[in-house]
């Protein structure tokens, strides 16, 4: 049989160098001489990136959408068939999970236990829960070298900060918030003339706390981007933003500015050398790094987001320095400095480890719990840590998605 095993890495191990060494045989000597296939999001955006440009797609999905049009959970279960179509001798799988509904977990994990059978399967985890059921040998990575661990203690599991400071208060004065915050009224959307999501009615209100579920190509991404402005069916449709008809004469200027966005997409291809303070303001103007010359009053409000986070003394650094947690919290204080009055993120916690989960899950609580913004957060990972009010969830149908409040 071959050898099976799991590394257990935190966000503050070099993934990518990682990897290296294992194709390069440094860590499982047997491999060196083998020819491996890379099950991974790294692995995903090189074939979007190709994709984008030359214009042609080597990795079919079942809906035959290009990568780029495709859901999460469509992309990585065409890479898998495509990295099987290939006859690999070894996989290293990395985040075997993150992006996947239970359906599509449960048939990932099948087919690597089914290919297990015939060659070695190398699976990079940094959540303990991922760790595939067929794999016994789980290593840890210290000073360059694996060590083997038995079991992983979910008490050594801490977060490393508190979020002690208070959170900015509103820098312009609070108007009466419109109610609700979002209405769509029978919203139907269909793309090439397959329904996606089917009469869906839902509200969203100041403050609450919401958690869209659904399975992978249900529609969710489609609903938030109805919301964040970023899609133009959305016109045409029964949907009321902040008080003003979709349709009715608003810039996607007005929505932006009331939407605070953050998705573990969004630095796909990002590669600006940017400060963290200058990273924060940047929320300002909806933009990813900063071109313009803030003014006092925001540069106030994104040094106190800089206490919140602890980061101030730190906050010349360069953003892409920081770990991968520490990013996607910098980038919540990016999504929130311009005090939205909703925040929207989608799977927030896909890629982090499990020390990061719970810090940035610790966040969001105090987001929810001390402000106005109303939160909008879109995951399959159940993070026991963050506790939404209210779940919507979306139901796949031959008609498109229909949705409904479960909670
Ligand atoms: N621009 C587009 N053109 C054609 N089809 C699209 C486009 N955008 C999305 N789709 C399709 O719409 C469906 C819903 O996609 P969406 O990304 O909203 O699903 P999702 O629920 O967010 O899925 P996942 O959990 O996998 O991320 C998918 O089948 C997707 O392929």
């Amino acid at each position: 049989m071959d050898k099976h095993l799991a590394v257990y890495i935190s966000n503050k191990d070099n993934k990518q160098a990682l990897i290296e060494r294992i194709i390069s045989g440094q860590f499982i000597s047997t491999l060196s001489n083998l020819k491996g296939a890379l099950f991974s999001e790294i692995t995903l955006n090189k074939f979007i990136a190709e994709e984008i440009h030359h214009g042609h797609f080597d990795v079919v999905t079942e809906t035959k959408n290009s990568l780029q049009k495709s859901s999460e959970g469509e992309r990585k279960k065409a890479l898998l068939n495509h990295i099987i179509s290939q006859n690999p001798e070894y996989i290293i799988v990395d985040n075997v999970f993150g992006n996947l509904d239970i359906t599509a977990q449960s048939y990932i994990e099948k087919t690597l236990e089914h290919l297990s059978k015939e060659i070695s399967i190398v699976q990079i985890t940094n959540r303990k829960a991922d760790i595939l059921s067929f794999i016994n040998d789980i290593f840890q990575v210290q000073e360059g070298e694996f060590f083997p661990i038995k079991n992983i203690d979910e008490s050594e599991i801490t977060e490393s900060k508190r979020f002690v400071e208070a959170l900015p208060q509103p820098y312009k004065i609070a108007s009466t918030p419109v109610n609700p915050l979002v209405c769509f009224n029978n919203v139907t959307i269909a793309y090439n003339e397959r329904t996606i999501v089917n009469n869906i009615c839902w509200e969203i209100k100041s403050g609450e706390f919401w958690q869209l579920i659904g399975s992978n190509g249900s529609g969710k991404s489609t609903l938030l981007s109805l919301i964040s402005g970023d899609n133009p069916k959305a016109y045409g449709q029964d949907i009321t933003l902040f008080g003003i008809k979709k349709g009715s004469g608003e810039s996607i200027w007005d929505i932006k500015e009331k939407v605070g966005y953050f998705s573990s997409e969004i630095l796909r291809g990002f590669k600006r050398s940017d400060s963290i303070g200058n990273m924060i303001v940047s929320g300002f103007y909806d933009t990813i790094g900063l071109y313009k010359m803030p003014t006092h009053a925001q540069i106030k409000i994104a040094q106190q987001w800089l206490y919140v986070l602890d980061m101030f003394d730190i906050r010349k650094s360069n953003f892409l320095s920081l770990s991968i947690g520490h990013q996607r919290l910098v980038l919540i204080a990016r999504a929130m400095v311009k005090q939205p009055p909703l925040l929207i993120l989608d799977e927030p916690t896909n890629g982090l480890d499990d020390v990061d989960a719970k810090l940035f899950s610790g966040l969001i609580n105090k987001i929810a719990s001390e402000s106005n913004t109303a939160i909008l957060y879109v995951s399959h990972r159940k993070e026991k840590n963050l506790k939404p009010e209210f779940i919507y969830q979306l139901t796949s149908g031959s008609n498109g998605s229909i949705g409904k409040k479960v909670l």
